[in-house]
């Protein structure tokens, strides 16, 4: 099997899985795996599709600068510029953007501070953080509609091969040297996100 074939395969699992949880709605979200380091090209999802559904055309071949290789009809993500950041910047091998309420609400209630941290979780190792008092904390960044600015501001806070950004009121970019490490950083951010909104509300009743 080819090394793009392989990769393939590998985004289509991690979008079937990501889909099953719901994670796409209403043809939401991004996914990029890394092919080649020089020059830089990945695999991303086509633009504007149901991210639900498995076709031979729910990715394509882009450049280091998100440019399609290739004659093709697809459109590459209209959000690749953020996936080019991280190739660009990092040693990472993929990239996972999805918008969920959950995500959306933690941005929300902690865009004005400009970032949440976690701490005293148990699966706060999945980070790679072992530490007992170990933090991990996620920016928050202003949405803009102008995806050139998004990504410039972006692009400040991708400083490792993992990590996880917020964008306010819109999803999570999380990313990882290879799929799998990708996909933890995603889900440990969405279980985060997810106790401690619960943990707001049994608060909020018993206060
Ligand atoms: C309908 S979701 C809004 C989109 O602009 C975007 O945020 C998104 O995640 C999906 O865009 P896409 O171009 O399909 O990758
Ligand atoms: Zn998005």
């Amino acid at each position: 099997m080819s090394l793009m074939a392989k990769r393939w395969e590998e985004l289509a699992d991690i979008k079937r899985v990501l889909a099953r949880r719901d994670w796409f709605p209403g043809t939401s979200g991004n996914l990029a795996i890394k092919i080649d380091d020089e020059p830089i090209s990945f695999l991303v999802t086509a633009s504007g599709k149901d991210k639900t559904k498995e076709t031979n055309e729910d990715f394509l071949l882009v450049d280091s600068k998100g440019q399609p290789v290739g004659e093709t009809h697809l459109k590459p993500s209209a959000e690749t510029l953020l996936h080019v950041e991280i190739f660009n910047k990092t040693n990472a091998g993929c990239s996972l953007h999805v918008h969920t309420v959950d995500n959306n609400v933690i941005s929300e209630l902690y865009g004005d501070k400009g970032s949440i941290t976690f701490k005293g979780q148990e699966i706060i190792k999945a980070y790679g953080l072992w530490d007992e008092d170990a933090e991990f904390t996620i920016p928050i960044i202003y949405n803009h509609a102008h995806i050139p600015t998004l990504a410039a501001d972006f692009a400040k806070f991708v400083k490792a091969d993992a990590g996880a950004i917020l964008i306010r009121n819109h999803g999570i970019t999380a990313w990882g040297r290879d799929a799998l490490e990708a996909k933890k950083y995603l889900e440990a951010s969405e279980f985060l996100f997810s106790y401690h909104l619960k943990l707001l509300s049994f608060k909020h009743v018993m206060v």
